[in-house]
């Protein structure tokens, strides 16, 4: 088996604004009542600009970058969920990702049907999610609401069970963005711990976040991203100081 790696050449990714434009009948109504002829203006957005980066086996990849930088779509673009517009995408490797926990659930099923179905949209085979059920269904620790449908848990309910199903099954390469944040603080500790082992196991991490100490903890490379662009690639420490530099941040 050859070893997991991630090579992207002149990576190019557009969000095309038909897919986000207002078309709502209020707006078209708006525009009728006050002569509002203006043709919308809205862009496409070019989100990743023109992107070369390797990642071979043994790396722990940090992404940072300001709010709205890249980091998410450059994730999903990994993970393979979004076409690129150009360049070359070459991922080897059995991919795994953390990112949206809220996508995917079913309201009118119960949380142990709701295990199968994320599960299978995660590429887990029918077999598998057979045998880590009960393993889910006991980190999730929801008692009998196990059986319930999803519309009757609160929301930290719900994260309990997507993460405890999301993080079931490693990869040998893991994209993580920012995940955890809700549920309970007993939880959080839980929670931690397993996206370590998951780190821990994995051949490959690419991980975006905001918090530096873990960044700083976790990976030895930093990426940094502005307006779509990797304007840094280098050793974790720096990366942060040129995150600060470039946004105007003091030491
Ligand atoms: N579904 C979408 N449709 C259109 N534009 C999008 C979509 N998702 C993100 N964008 C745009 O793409 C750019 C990059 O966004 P992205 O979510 O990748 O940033 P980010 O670095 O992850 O930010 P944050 O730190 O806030 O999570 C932004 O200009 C954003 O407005």
């Amino acid at each position: 088996m050859t070893s997991p790696y991630i090579l992207l050449e002149n990576v190019n990714l557009h969000y095309s604004s038909v897919a986000f434009k207002e078309r709502s009948l209020k707006t078209l109504l708006g525009n009728i009542l006050t002569g509002n002829k203006k043709k919308n203006a809205v862009q496409d957005v070019h989100a990743l600009k023109n992107i070369n980066l390797e990642v071979r086996a043994g790396e722990r990849v940090g992404l940072l970058g300001h709010n709205g930088a890249g980091k998410s779509t450059f994730l999903k673009m990994a993970a393979d969920l979004y076409p690129i517009s150009s360049g070359r995408r070459i991922i080897k490797g059995n991919v795994r990702s953390l990112f949206d926990l809220s996508l995917g659930f079913e309201p009118d099923a119960t949380g142990r049907e709701n295990i199968f179905y994320r599960g299978l949209l995660l590429g887990l085979s029918p077999r598998l999610l057979r045998e880590i059920e009960e393993e889910v269904v006991a980190f999730a620790d929801l008692g009998e609401f196990i059986d319930y449908p999803i519309k009757t848990y609160s929301a930290g309910m719900q994260v309990r069970l997507a993460f405890a199903i999301s993080t079931a099954v490693g990869g040998d390469i893991m994209l993580i963005d920012e995940v955890i944040g809700a549920g309970d603080a007993r939880f959080m500790v839980k929670a931690k711990k397993r996206i370590l082992d998951l780190v821990e196991q994995a051949k490959i991490l690419v991980l975006a976040s905001h918090d530096f100490s873990a960044l700083q903890t976790i990976c030895q490379r930093g990426v940094v991203f502005h307006r779509g662009e990797i304007v840094f690639d280098g050793e974790i420490t720096e990366a942060v100081k040129t995150y600060k530099r470039v946004n105007g941040i003091g030491a």
